[in-house]
């Protein structure tokens, strides 16, 4: 099985946490392309979403979805998202896309985060595979970007990526990440940070995996 079919099938399994009269959130990314395609099958069930980037936000309102803004809502129901890295105890490495900075705005709104993934995303420690991306104010880049080696990463400036805030990302490689709640405090702290890919303080509730033996759900 491929990866696309992975993907589908874990977006598709999403749909049943989905309930009608509820605005939902959505997170960003090839993953979640797939399940909004998937949520046209539901659009008139649904009050509307909150999307976490622009181009989701594109993609929801192509459906006939109505989008609304994050300030309009004080709470959402559940909130379905990809990621790069997930771990057995639903935390995460997110911002390969560069939208991170909306995700953890709006998936922080939700009571319950539902991350759907294919099973090449799944690792026991964050940063095995991924650099971890973090969203940063463009005059801070080299000051970031010091802390970061001071904390024994290696960041790269990542060329030609505007977020949809207006910022750059550093992506940074051979971080180890075995406290993803503490590091993830650790690096929201240095000043020009906006914020990181760790998602531990909003982890995972729920975690589908496509694979080829079928879909996974981990409570
Ligand atoms: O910024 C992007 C997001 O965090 C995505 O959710 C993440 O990169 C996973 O994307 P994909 O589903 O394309 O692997």
């Amino acid at each position: 099985m491929d990866q696309l079919s992975m993907k589908k099938q874990a977006a598709k399994t999403a749909l049943k946490y989905v309930k009608p009269e509820t605005i939902i959130g959505v997170g960003s990314g090839s993953t979640v392309n797939c399940f909004i395609e998937a949520l046209g099958s539901m659009k008139d069930q649904i009050k509307g979403a909150v999307a976490a980037s622009k181009e989701s936000e594109k993609r929801l309102r192509e459906l006939g979805i109505e989008v609304f803004d994050a300030n309009q809502v004080s709470s959402l129901d559940v909130y379905i998202d990809g990621a790069d890295e997930i771990t057995p105890q639903g935390y995460m490495i997110k911002g390969g896309g560069a939208a991170l900075t909306r995700e953890k705005i709006v998936s922080s709104l939700a009571k319950k985060f539902i991350c759907i993934v294919d099973k090449s995303k799944q690792v026991d420690v964050l940063g095995s595979t991924f650099a971890l991306p973090v969203e940063v104010i463009p005059m801070a880049r080299s000051y970031v970007a010091r802390q970061l080696v001071a904390l024994g990463g290696s960041p790269e400036y990542r060329e030609g990526v505007v977020t949809d805030n207006g910022n750059v990302i550093l992506d940074v490689y051979n971080f180890n990440i075995i406290e993803p709640l503490k590091m993830e405090h650790t690096i929201n702290n240095i000043a020009g940070v906006v914020t990181n890919g760790i998602f531990a303080q909003r982890f995972a509730n729920i975690t589908i995996v496509g694979s080829p033996d079928g879909t996974k759900i981990i409570e």
